[in-house]
């Protein structure tokens, strides 16, 4: 057998045409959209998403406004940008790209932007309200891979509710938030949240439906760990830089041989990643539809 591709890249084309509509009744009503990024050091990989960012807007007709600082900034610099941000009316949702340098503290900048204006869904109190929403509609933003992840297997018809999801990684941006989103009313998936020391990783793995890997191991789950006709979703990004060539080539937490055992596969890259900014961009969206109505 042969799994289902996820593409990210066409699902996400999808969401996109959706907000390009979106985006246009609220230009009509006088309401301009604008994302902020902020940056902070020259880790290539964040570059290379700050980057989708930015092109992602344009594509949908969103504003983008682009904040980077050096490497050597110190924690005041960091935080006289998100204040910064915070009272920049051009900006009506923004992001700080993670992971920051060592030495600034990430949950303390997180806290000091606006909720109002956090587009990640990774301030405290949208965290907060993620957990306080056992079910009901979701007025407050989710972060954005977990919500790529629900709105994926939701348009390719893939059951959620009652399903077993392991998740593979317990990080702020992807396995933690998903846990708590797939058990809400309404998804109602059981969920399995599995970290660095799980004893016997495997064992759970194979009891997955639905299986989400996000832990930045490249290849750790094998075809053998996978139940025949599991959705498998690769989260994990590797960058391995060819020696010879310079040029780096992203490999996933999934081994591709499991292709041959699952019954749906998001793929590195062109799977979650894709939708993870597609979200981003819904994020700010909604924001800004819920300023004045
Ligand atoms: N505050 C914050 N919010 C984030 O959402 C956030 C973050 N920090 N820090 C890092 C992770 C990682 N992340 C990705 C987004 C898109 C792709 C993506 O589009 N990947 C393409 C390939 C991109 C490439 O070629 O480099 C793909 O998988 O097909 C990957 C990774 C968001 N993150």
């Amino acid at each position: 057998m042969t799994a289902t591709t996820l593409d990210g890249v066409a699902t996400a084309a999808a969401v996109k045409e959706e907000l390009r509509e979106r985006i246009a009744a609220l230009k009509a009503r006088g309401i301009r959209p604008g994302l902020g990024t902020l940056l902070v050091g020259d880790d290539p990989g964040s570059q290379s998403y700050v980057a989708g960012k930015h092109r992602d807007c344009a594509e949908v007709g969103i504003e983008s406004i682009r904040v980077d600082l050096p490497a050597t900034a110190s924690e005041e610099d960091v935080m006289a940008a998100i204040i910064a941000l915070n009272t920049n009316p051009d900006v009506t949702g923004y992001i700080i790209q993670l992971p920051l340098p060592r030495g600034i503290d990430e949950n303390a900048m997180l806290e000091l932007m606006d909720p109002d204006k956090d587009a990640d869904g990774l301030h405290p109190t949208n965290l907060g309200r993620l957990v306080l929403g056992v079910g009901g509609e979701i007025t407050s933003p989710l972060p954005c891979t977990p919500a790529g992840i629900v709105e994926m297997l939701q348009r390719y018809d893939v059951p959620i509710s009652g399903k077993h999801v392991v998740v593979v990684g317990r990080g702020l941006t992807v396995g933690r938030p998903l846990g708590l989103l797939l058990t809400r009313k309404g998804l109602d998936a059981t969920v399995t949240l599995t970290h660095s020391r799980t004893a016997n990783l495997e064992s759970y793995v194979r009891r997955a439906d639905i299986l989400v890997a996000a832990v930045g191991v490249a290849g750790l789950i094998k075809p053998e760990w996978v139940k025949p006709g599991a959705a498998v979703l690769d989260v994990g990004i590797t960058r391995v830089v060819n020696e010879e060539t310079g040029k780096a080539r992203l490999v996933g937490d999934v081994d591709p041989a499991v292709g041959e055992v699952a019954g749906h596969l998001s793929p590195v890259p062109g799977g979650v990643g894709p939708m993870t900014r597609a979200m981003l961009l819904k994020n700010v969206v909604d924001a800004a539809e819920r300023v004045d109505s």
